[in-house]
């Protein structure tokens, strides 16, 4: 993110001091500098470039939708992955040219496979043999066609949480290639006239740091698609990698730069090609975190503090496990700095809670700050992905509002959820007459 100290001591974000919005739209506030979504989309996108590999970069919208994301995703020509109707809608609110949608889930509904057919997406990455019945029928119904990605499980066991693993054979996403599944869905597809078979498709996990899980994924895709080519006669145009490129929270985190995840998935997929004479596949990635998440910060206002002696000192904020659940659900860690006092030296350790009524609703455990005051301002930083798209009512909270922030102008994106709005989908309930 690109983020200066002026002469206040205030924390600058995109040209804006921190203490200016949270004035102008309130805390907690979740605040994306533009410029750096597109610096790590060109990261991307320019290293297929250079390299003159056939790409596409989607953009896996799960980790932050929004209409104006998504227009900031379409001005820098990347695709998009949705994985429900929801994410579908706002993409097409969004006006995202609709020929570069993936569409991924792992129980895809009636009604989400036909809203994509109807909205003519640019492919369906099938992920289970219930979802190709479904399609199968559907588009033989609607006399239409549809190109299909078949997702795969490779047998990875990346290095991350538990939680975020999904390239391994035990694991509620896709085909697995080692039991035969995989090859019994491909002919199921291949053998239908009304759906394209454009490719595989395979995700190992997210917050992945090391280059070598999505290598050794790529070489087993290919042995894959070598044993289908000479029993199907099948080629792959499209070799889809998914995403999980791992970002910096904290600085233990030590990931790759970005150039340097797409550079070694390129040299690999460069290899396997003319090591089996494979006609070099256009290579498609879906990077969530990588895009978003070091580009957002979330604000929050210091209210309550309760010194417990010689244990530990709580500071609750004005949010919490409502616009960032991930601390209570993966444990993850995150660094944060007192906004509005970016000079005074760091002299205490203090504990972060949310306002939830949960114990386990605490941003950071442990984070070194100049002594704090009420009404402090508090910068949680690399927010951007999973926060607001993760980000839930408990409590009867309304969600955060989200602002961008490019060349020195702040606008809203995401309006604040009032809290008479939390009732706007509740009905009355009447008494029912007891029957005689
Ligand atoms: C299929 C698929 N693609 C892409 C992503 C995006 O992952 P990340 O945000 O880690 O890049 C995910 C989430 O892990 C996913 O499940
Ligand atoms: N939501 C998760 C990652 C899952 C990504 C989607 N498959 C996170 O915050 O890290």
């Amino acid at each position: 993110m690109n983020r200066t100290i002026n002469g206040d001591g205030q924390l600058v974000i995109g040209g804006i001091p921190a203490q200016e919005i949270a004035e102008a739209y309130g805390t907690p506030v979740y605040v994306y500098d533009v410029e750096r979504i597109r610096e790590n989309a060109r990261a991307f996108v320019q290293t297929f470039e250079q390299q003159k590999v056939p790409a596409q970069v989607a953009y896996a919208s799960k980790a932050f939708s929004s209409v104006a994301m998504l227009q900031v995703a379409k001005e820098e020509g990347l695709s998009l992955d949705v994985v429900s109707e929801g994410e579908l809608h706002t993409a097409l609110k969004a006006e995202f040219p609709v020929e570069k949608i993936h569409m991924h889930g792992n129980n895809k509904s009636l009604a989400e496979l036909q809203m994509a057919v109807d909205a003519r997406i640019g492919c369906i990455v099938v992920d289970n043999f219930y979802e190709i019945a479904l399609l199968s029928e559907l588009v033989e119904q609607n006399n239409s066609t549809m190109d299909v990605l078949l997702r795969v499980t490779p047998g990875i066991e990346a290095h991350t949480h538990d939680y975020i693993l999904t390239g391994q054979e035990d694991s509620k996403f896709g085909f697995d290639l080692s039991s035969g599944q995989a090859e019994k869905a491909f002919s199921l597809l291949h053998n239908n006239e009304r759906l394209h078979v454009k490719g595989l498709h395979c995700h190992i996990g997210s917050q992945i740091f090391e280059a070598s899980g999505f290598t050794l994924a790529t070489r087993k895709l290919f042995t894959t698609m070598k044993e289908w080519r000479n029993k199907f006669q099948f080629i792959a145009e499209v070799l889809n990698l998914g995403g999980g490129f791992g970002i910096r929270y904290t600085e233990e985190d030590d990931p790759l730069s970005l150039d340097q995840y797409a550079l070694a998935l390129i040299n690999e997929v460069k290899q396997q090609s003319a090591d089996s004479a494979y006609p070099l596949p256009e290579i498609w990635i879906e990077p969530g975190r990588a895009i978003v998440g070091d580009a957002g910060l979330t604000l929050y206002t210091l209210g309550a503090i309760k010194e417990i002696p010689g244990i530990r000192t709580y500071v609750s904020v004005d949010g919490g496990m409502t616009d960032n659940i991930r601390p209570a659900l993966y444990q993850a860690k995150y660094d944060a700095v007192l906004a509005n006092r970016m000079n005074d030296k760091s002299s205490k350790d203090y504990a972060i809670a949310g306002k939830c009524c949960e114990s386990g609703d605490m941003l950071l455990w442990d984070v070194e700050l100049p002594e704090v005051e009420h009404n402090d301002l508090l910068a949680v930083f690399s927010t951007g992905a999973y926060g607001y798209s993760m980000a839930n009512n408990y409590n009867r909270f309304g969600k955060a509002a989200v602002v961008f922030v490019e060349n020195g102008t702040h606008q809203l994106v995401v309006r604040r959820e009032k809290f008479d709005e939390i009732t706007r989908l509740d009905l009355s309930y009447t008494k029912q007459k007891e029957l005689k």
